[in-house]
């Protein structure tokens, strides 16, 4: 007989559209950022105020109901919208765990990368549908999308992995991703 410290959680089918932006079904907590909670992470600051105006939503992050919490294992769908910021692509905040968890994505639809950080080295993992990024703990991740269409991927990382936001805007992510005329340019940070 297993034993629980919080009510647990039934075991359940989850159902998604892989292309379009929609709930999961049953669906949890919709994250949406727009470019005002981008604050100080694109390079070219004035062009980030002058997008302010419009203030566009850059990227959704649609939960199942599973909790944060030791031994659950969260999963969420992110779907980060085409565009750039002076030809930096959009592209999430981007943490650090401030536990040592590992954390699984996979693609599902459009193009991208995972960029990672273990504060030396940068890391560059490319994402389409059916690709799967692995993400070891201490890695400070990222998800960029490269595309001219939503990227989207699915994520399942342990419930008790924490978020660390102040990580990236101390060290940065090692690169940055540009636009370039060959497609994919990364940027010395
Ligand atoms: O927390 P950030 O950097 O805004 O990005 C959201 C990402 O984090 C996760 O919530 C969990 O790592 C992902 O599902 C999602 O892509």
């Amino acid at each position: 007989m297993s034993t629980f410290a919080t009510p647990p959680i039934d075991p359940m089918r989850i159902t998604f559209e892989t292309r379009v932006t929609a709930p999961m079904s049953p669906s949890g907590p919709v994250l949406t950022r727009r470019m005002s909670d981008l604050k100080g992470l694109f390079a070219d600051t004035s062009e980030w105020e002058r997008s302010l105006a419009e203030d566009r939503v850059v990227y959704e992050v649609a939960s199942t109901p599973v909790p944060e919490i030791e031994g659950e294992l969260p999963q969420s769908i992110t779907t980060i919208h085409p565009g750039t910021v002076a030809g930096e692509f959009h592209m999430t905040k981007g943490h650090m765990h401030t536990r040592p968890r590992g954390e699984i994505y996979l693609g599902l639809s459009g193009v991208g990368g995972l960029l990672l950080f273990d504060g030396n080295r940068p890391e560059w993992i490319p994402m389409e549908p059916g690709v799967i990024g692995y993400i070891p703990p201490g890695w400070a991740h990222r998800s960029v999308n490269t595309g001219d269409e939503p990227y989207r991927f699915l994520a399942v990382y342990p419930g008790d992995s924490g978020h660390d936001y102040d990580w990236v805007l101390r060290n940065g992510m090692g690169y940055r991703v540009f636009s370039g005329p060959a497609g994919t340019d990364l940027r010395p940070f």
